[in-house]
């Protein structure tokens, strides 16, 4: 045996050793665990026995709340030990399947002794020998791993800097507690393990990859100081990767104060939200929530309006180009995502403080009770120095109080005594023992004919107002609708005078487009958000101050408009945001919605990181798709091989079909499990489907889809946002598709999406960004 094997076999045993004891330890937590929980249950079955309930009086009624309270107490306590018990045994079951991936050995500079650290996805603590055999990849000391080789090495720990000499460093691969690979590394974290997991398929989830985090990514998990982190990099350098760890580094750290909930990522659709949700259990952490912009949107929106989603945005833009208001639509689109509409907003808003704040009419049955300008007369009598939502709330409990005035007025109305008619059996024995209960009447005085008549018809009135006061009081009765409205028509309102120099040299027409489609009914997409913020600036803004942390991935796609309104929205949490320019593929996109962000911030409160390592794509694809950008040096691939990607190009459409249907037949016979033929818009993908379904099993992805299989997919450009694929097909890579400017950032977007092999199909002239790559990057084969 050679060195190596027997330090292999070393090894081996102390895995045997480690697991020996993480499977004892899974044994006892069982037995515990089996007792805890017939404890919660036998607590919750006897939960009203053990409380003395006795409402007599006051001294009482106080110690029944006291028993009550202690008894619920002791239930959580139960539970909630319970629940860490479940936790720590899935951590314990991982364990002992692959109990640590790493080793570093660190001689600290004022301790003779070297010391052994293993590093793994939890720790593992032995308590006869006091130490700790699996330290959490999340620990202080953990972060040599990621940030050192060997030699000269410190880490962060809370009494100070730590340093000392590092002496080796080591990687494993374990499975069902045998070691499968183990190196030794040098410089940074090997590239064995990481060429290794990196040429594996592609998965319809999203892997942890704390095993090989590399060290500038670790400063993006770990960091703790400003309250913005922008992170910026090229198309799978792994910035989505870096965020999920970083939320599992927060949730350790912070762990005696900071919970799952309190962290929010938005995602950019529902399938990427759930390609990651599976990164933070593997972890044995808890899903942070997840969400997209949009979704809030429509929560807070709710069918007021017929709302355009982004993906329907996307494709009117990319598919609307002959229509006669596509210019218009555009530079509308770029205007509400500025802050410049914001601005003009806020001046709107000024300008209500004094005149011109629209309400609806309070109607009752037909009738108006209180008229919109009796309400914007009260409004306008409460001071100026009473902030708008104030003045709201003001108004709102004037008109409940009016409105109860006027209820007592309505009970001699005849449909009141047509109503009581009408009442159920069971209604008037209801309220009948409610009467009695409250010993106000006797049966003889109920059957007086008076008393139970007026109890009736309160009865009966007040049901009818109950939605009124309801609507009242979620200040639905400004007229919202209007108000953004006249944002477009109200022309020469003194806002406009004012703010003129804010609005596009298109305002006129800008605005004549959008009165037309609210006309209608509809609310754009690009409305959407500064309608939202229209509204919470009147009805008074409803912040989030529980959420901690909040992470924007794919953030290049949002406007300044969405950032500014989001950082209101959580005005007390941290934000990481990540995103990639050369990515952004809305229209509304501005290219300064992160210096924008930076400016908010400021200099002092922010902290930029730059990745520049692609790790998802081969050198191959990695050389050929930078080509397409301006800033290409920034982008060095990580040394994996594969062939350079192939461009086909055919004049006849069944020529070209039929290549698809072949390079897709070649690949599902080679056992690749992900395979996506991507088109630019959803319309393109019901064409490619038609063409190919007879002649190859492929699947066809909408934009309701919620997630995705390994399959062939054929998949339009904005869903294939921010995941991977084995291989690639770009449908059609031809000049009538991405021939523009502004589609660049899309075809690049599009390609980047393959992992190890990427094929173009042309129909007509080739796409000038393909042209414009050096002719050796990719070969042309047909
Ligand atoms: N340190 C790493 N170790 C192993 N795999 C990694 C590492 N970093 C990134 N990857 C892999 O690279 C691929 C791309 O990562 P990720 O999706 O996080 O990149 P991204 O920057 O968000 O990409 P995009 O901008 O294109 O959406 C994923 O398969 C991820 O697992």
């Amino acid at each position: 045996m050679n060195q190596w094997e027997t330090e292999w076999q070393r090894e081996q045993e102390r895995v045997n050793s480690v697991v020996d004891q993480v499977k004892k330890k899974m044994n006892v937590l069982e037995e515990h665990l089996g007792g805890k929980k017939e404890d919660v249950v036998q607590i919750r079955k006897d939960f009203w026995e053990d409380v003395t309930v006795n409402f007599d009086d006051a001294h009482e009624a106080a110690e029944t709340a006291a028993s009550i309270k202690q008894q619920a107490e002791l239930l959580s306590e139960l539970e909630r030990s319970h629940k860490n018990a479940e936790d720590q045994k899935k951590s314990l079951v991982k364990l002992s399947d692959s109990p640590y991936f790493g080793r570093i050995d660190f001689k600290e500079e004022k301790d003779a002794k070297t010391d052994r650290i293993y590093l793994g996805i939890a720790s593992f603590y032995d308590e006869k020998a006091d130490e700790f055999l699996v330290y959490d990849w999340r620990a202080p000391i953990s972060s040599l791993y990621y940030d050192h080789s060997i030699g000269r090495a410190e880490y962060e720990a809370p009494e100070g800097t730590v340093s000392g000499e590092m002496e080796l460093k080591r990687q494993y691969i374990i499975r069902n507690a045998q070691i499968k690979s183990m190196f030794d590394t040098g410089v940074t974290i090997g590239d064995e393990l990481l060429q290794e997991v990196l040429s594996r398929q592609a998965n319809p989830q999203m892997k942890s990859i704390v095993a090989t985090i590399q060290k500038e990514q670790n400063q993006i998990i770990r960091n703790t100081k400003g309250n913005l982190l922008i992170v910026q990099g090229a198309a799978g350098c792994g910035k989505t990767s870096a965020a999920l760890q970083r939320v599992a580094y927060l949730l350790y750290r912070y762990r005696e104060t900071l919970s799952a909930n309190q962290i929010v990522l938005f995602s950019p659709n529902n399938v990427f939200n759930s390609y990651v949700s599976n990164v933070l259990p593997e972890l044995g952490e808890e899903n942070m929530l997840q969400t997209t912009f949009q979704q809030y949107v429509y929560h807070h929106l709710g069918d007021s309006y017929n709302l355009e989603d982004p993906l329907e945005q996307m494709e009117a833009v990319l598919t609307a180009e002959d229509h006669p208001d596509h210019k218009v639509r555009l530079e509308g689109i770029r205007f509400k995502a500025s802050l410049d509409f914001m601005n003009v907003i806020e001046a709107y808003i000024a300008h209500l403080r004094n005149e011109d704040m629209l309400f609806k009419s309070v109607s009752f049955r037909g009738r108006v009770l209180i008229s919109a300008e009796q309400i914007k007369e009260k409004f306008y009598s409460f001071s100026f120095s009473v902030s708008i939502p104030d003045r709201m709330k003001l108004v709102s409990e004037w008109l409940v109080s009016e409105v109860r005035r006027l209820e007592k007025t309505e009970r001699k109305k005849p449909w009141v005594e047509e109503k009581i008619q009408l009442l159920d059996k069971e209604v008037y024995v209801r309220l009948y023992q409610k009467l009695k209960k409250k010993k106000q009447y006797t049966e003889d005085s109920f059957n007086d004919f008076e008393q139970e008549q007026r109890l009736l018809s309160a009865y009966v009135v007040s049901k009818a107002f109950k939605p009124l006061k309801k609507w009242i009081k979620s200040l639905t009765f400004i007229n919202l609708k209007e108000l953004y409205m006249r944002l477009f028509t109200g022309e020469g309102l003194s806002w406009e005078r004012k703010e003129k120099y804010l609005l596009p040299g298109s305002w006129k027409e800008i605005a004549r487009l959008t009165a037309e489609t609210l006309s209608n009914g509809e609310l754009l997409y690009e409305d959407a958000t500064p309608y939202l913020y229209l509204k919470e600036r009147l009805e008074g803004f409803q912040t989030n101050t529980a959420v901690r942390y909040v992470f924007i991935d794919e953030a290049q796609d949002y406007s300044p408009f969405q950032f500014a309104f989001i950082q209101r929205l959580f005005p007390r949490s941290k934000m990481t945001v990540l995103g990639d320019l050369n990515q952004s593929i809305y229209a509304h996109s501005t290219g300064d919605a992160f210096q924008m962000l930076y400016e908010r911030y400021g200099k002092d409160h922010t902290e930029r990181i730059i990745l520049t390592r692609s790790y998802r794509s081969t050198r191959q694809i990695v050389e050929f798709t930078r080509e397409m950008l301006h800033e290409k040096e920034s982008i060095i691939p990580f040394n994996r091989d594969g062939e350079k990607p192939v461009l086909k190009q055919y004049e006849k459409k069944e020529d070209h079909t039929r290549a698809i249907a072949d390079i897709i037949r070649k690949l599902q016979d080679k056992q690749v499990k992900t395979i996506a033929v991507i088109c630019k818009t959803a319309k393109e993908c019901e064409e490619a489907y038609e063409s190919l379904k007879d002649k190859v099993h492929v699947e066809l992805m909408k934009k309701d889809s919620s997630s995705f299989k390994q399959d062939t997919l054929i998949i339009p450009s904005y869903l294939a946002k921010g995941i991977e694929f084995d291989a690639v097909l770009v449908y059609d890579a031809s000049n009538l598709q991405y021939g523009k400017e502004r589609e660049r950032r899309l075809f690049y977007t599009v390609c980047t999406r393959a992992m190890h092999e990427l094929y173009l199909f042309c129909r007509g002239a080739i796409s000038p960004f393909i042209t414009a790559v050096p002719q050796d990057t990719f070969v042309r084969d047909n």
